[in-house]
């Protein structure tokens, strides 16, 4: 996968060379390139915003610097993903979907957003998809790539070295993981769940499944209509 950046603040996009996205690009599982977006503006003082049309506080991010980049960046099977507070709620299922793309342009913003034309062109000529985190406000898209990238990243064949690690984790499968517990067995008078350690796996998956269920259910109704329950998971929201 191919992932190229364009933002004003390149430097907020430094963690992308840390940890597991660091390794991914090591192996070349992940190809990643940050992009200045003021290396395509043309007047002395590089400019990127201006007031908005029809008034209102703040400014918006000028269409011609990301137009120029987008042509140099973009190929016919670029993806382009715009951060946004009005965005589809970008998901697991959504970090799915784009980790099988082959190349993704992020276009995080400042201000009060880009200029609209800048994604009504670029969807004459790629998929463009407007993603938000969640229903708060951040000051532009540069934490928005960071998680997302991530997310993606995680999901690529051989960045994480056990895959498995993907099967029982919180939102695959629609559910919320188990509590997870590790050595001493007593810590402060707290002693692991006696399952855990009888070695017995089946009754261990059941009771890791139960638990999740019941997690699920009391954190994240929400996510229950989706989930693919079975007749024992019923049961234990029954009991
Ligand atoms: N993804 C995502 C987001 C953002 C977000 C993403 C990009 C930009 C570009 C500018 N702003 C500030 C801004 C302020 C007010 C109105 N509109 C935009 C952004 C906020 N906020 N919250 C999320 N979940």
């Amino acid at each position: 996968m191919r992932v190229d950046v364009v933002s004003i603040f390149p430097e907020y996009l430094a963690p992308l060379e840390l940890s597991l996205i660091g390794k991914a690009r090591g192996l070349g599982i992940l190809e990643l390139q940050v992009h200045d977006l003021r290396t395509w503006t043309n007047d002395v003082h590089r400019t990127v915003d201006d007031t908005p049309y029809g008034g209102g506080p703040g400014m918006v991010m000028r269409p011609e610097p990301w137009g120029r980049a987008l042509d140099q960046v973009a190929t016919p099977e670029s993806t382009l993903i715009v951060p946004t507070p009005a965005g589809e709620p970008f998901t697991q299922r959504v970090a799915h979907e784009l980790a099988d793309l082959p190349h993704l342009i992020f276009a995080p913003g400042r201000y009060e957003g880009i200029d609209q034309r800048v994604l009504d062109h670029a969807a004459t000529r790629m998929n463009v998809r407007e993603v938000s985190l969640g229903d708060y406000v951040l000051f532009g898209g540069e934490v928005a790539v960071l998680v997302i990238v991530e997310a993606i990243t995680r999901l690529l064949p051989g960045v994480l070295g056990n895959a498995d690690s993907l099967v029982e984790e919180s939102h695959t499968g629609g559910l919320l993981e188990a509590p997870m517990y590790t050595k001493p067995a007593v810590w402060r008078e707290q002693p692991v769940p006696e399952i855990l350690r009888s070695g017995d796996h089946g009754r261990i998956a059941r009771w890791r499944r139960a638990q999740a269920v019941l997690r699920t259910a009391e954190r994240r109704p929400d996510l229950l209509a989706a989930a693919d329950l079975d007749k024992r998971d019923l049961d234990v929201l029954n009991e």
